[in-house]
């Protein structure tokens, strides 16, 4: 099997007032991997998530992406990180109003430096890859949820990053809707070959997923 993209162990996490939200989980997942997270709200998944892709730091235990300990990067290394090995997909889409699709799906590029006729291919690609091509020019008002969070989608995906982190990326959507974006997220790991991991408290989702782990207060559930 591959070398793991992903490699946890032994993590905790406890907040200011005692609130124990991670006490000591470990876990690999693989490229190509789609790995969901389930657990009620409250069990700890939007603190792993974010440990993983290097938005807070552990209290104890080892975070490997793609080779670098997260935990013990810089903050430069962190931004590195960020900006060129992980992808983030919100529930709230975090979409930027004043800037059409197409702009929104740039901006990473922009941040990375890449020269505009580069940029403009790459962003072509990605938005008919989530199915978006007529909605290039449309800002995100004009759009719907299910389309919001397909841009969103192709922007994290934009720097082609090895790992994508999704926190409960169809919470806002209706059923069907959600299952069609779960459906997208599967195609694109599948097909980009990234890593993805997951975090959804919806039972019909995890489907889709090659593996669930089951967080509960903290823990996962063997
Ligand atoms: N910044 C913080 N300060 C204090 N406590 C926090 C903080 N962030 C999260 N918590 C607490 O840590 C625990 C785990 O929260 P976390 O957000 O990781 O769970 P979750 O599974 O993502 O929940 P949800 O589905 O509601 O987002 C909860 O008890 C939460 O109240």
């Amino acid at each position: 099997m591959s070398e793991p993209l992903v490699v946890v162990e032994g993590l905790r996490k406890t907040y200011p007032k005692g609130v124990r939200a991670l006490r000591g989980i470990s876990f690999e997942a693989h490229p190509g991997e789609l790995v969901a997270i389930r657990g009620r709200s409250g069990a700890g998944k939007t603190t792993l998530l974010n440990l993983v892709g290097g938005l807070d730091r552990p209290d104890e235990g080892r975070v490997r992406v793609a080779g670098q300990p997260v935990p013990e990067l810089p903050e430069e290394g962190l931004l590195r990180l960020r900006r060129d090995v992980v992808g983030f997909v919100f529930q709230s889409f975090r979409l930027i109003p004043v800037l059409s699709a197409a702009e929104n799906v740039g901006v990473p590029l922009l941040l990375a430096r890449v020269p505009a006729r580069d940029r403009e291919e790459r962003v072509k690609v990605l938005l008919s890859l989530v199915g978006l091509s007529d909605q290039a020019e449309q800002r995100p008002y004009e759009l719907s949820g299910g389309q919001q969070q397909r841009v969103a989608i192709a922007r994290a995906l934009a720097n082609r990053p090895r790992l994508l982190l999704a926190d409960e990326p169809t919470g806002q959507l209706d059923s069907q809707t959600a299952r069609q974006i779960m459906e997208l997220l599967r195609v694109l790991v599948r097909g980009e070959g990234v890593t993805a991991l997951v975090a959804t408290h919806d039972a019909a989702l995890v489907g889709l997923a090659d593996r669930v782990l089951e967080l509960k207060d903290g823990e996962f559930l063997s």
